[in-house]
């Protein structure tokens, strides 16, 4: 691990079920990822890519080999320490979750409710500003199901930012989106990513937005295939 790296994953294998059911799905990852660089995860599809990625943000809980994610080792770890490392990250899924029975300002600072600190006041501030920043602030007391799939998104992309966390960790962000939304959310995460030095890991099957990312790596049967620099 270098002193810039903010995920490093050596040997990580990962199995699921038991006895004659047990089926290896991840087979010696090795990967370093350093502060404010972003990584897209392609691949086909059962190749292990969201497997990494929630192993990573602590969704699940790594079986064999090292996972260490901001000083943390993951790999063995109790479920009160998986809720602690995600507390340093910022999700952004496909379907977005946003609940419905709520506005953008209070989806977005639900993500706040953690930090108590704030207290409701600043909470209120900070969300309403990050709506603001992907171009929301005319849309504060929406429900989603008066938000088209692209605002959803940007709401979401503004729950997962408002804490500023250290890493993002995105799965097929621009699915539901048409290619003009898709490129918009994507430009906006990597702007918002670079303000704030955030590390971005995102697994995606749109090939409109690769050139985002620092690097690229492909997946195969629970491999890591072969990566791709684009930036140096
Ligand atoms: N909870 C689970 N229980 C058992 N098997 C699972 C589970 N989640 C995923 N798998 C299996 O693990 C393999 C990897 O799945 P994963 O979702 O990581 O792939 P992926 O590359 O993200 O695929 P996609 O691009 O279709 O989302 C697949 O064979 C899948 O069926």
């Amino acid at each position: 691990m270098t002193s810039q790296s903010v995920i490093s994953i050596k040997n990580l294998d990962h199995h699921f079920g038991h006895s004659s059911l047990r089926k290896q799905v991840l087979s010696n990852i090795n990967l370093e990822i350093n502060v404010g660089e972003i990584i897209i995860m392609t691949g086909p599809s059962g190749s292990g890519k969201t497997t990494l990625l929630t192993l990573v943000g602590g969704l699940r809980s790594a079986q064999s080999g090292s996972l260490h994610v901001l000083g943390r080792e993951l790999c063995g770890a109790s479920a009160e320490q998986l809720v602690q490392a995600r507390r340093h990250n910022g999700y952004i899924f496909q379907a977005h979750n946003l609940h419905g029975s709520l506005t953008a300002l209070q989806n977005v600072k639900m993500a706040l409710e953690l930090h108590k600190y704030l207290g409701l006041k600043n909470m209120l501030a900070r969300s309403a500003q990050m709506l603001e920043q992907v171009g929301l602030g005319n849309h504060l007391h929406y429900y989603p199901e008066k938000l088209s799939g692209g605002q959803k998104q940007r709401v979401a992309i503004a729950r997962a930012l408002v804490s500023h966390p250290q890493i993002i960790l995105a799965d097929e962000p621009t699915a539901a989106l048409d290619s003009q939304s898709g490129r918009d959310v994507v430009n906006l995460m990597q702007k918002l990513a670079k303000e704030q030095s955030c590390t971005i890991l995102m697994v995606t099957h749109d090939n409109r937005i690769l050139d985002i990312a620092d690097r690229i790596v492909d997946m195969e049967d629970g491999k890591l295939k072969s990566e791709l620099t684009l930036s140096t």
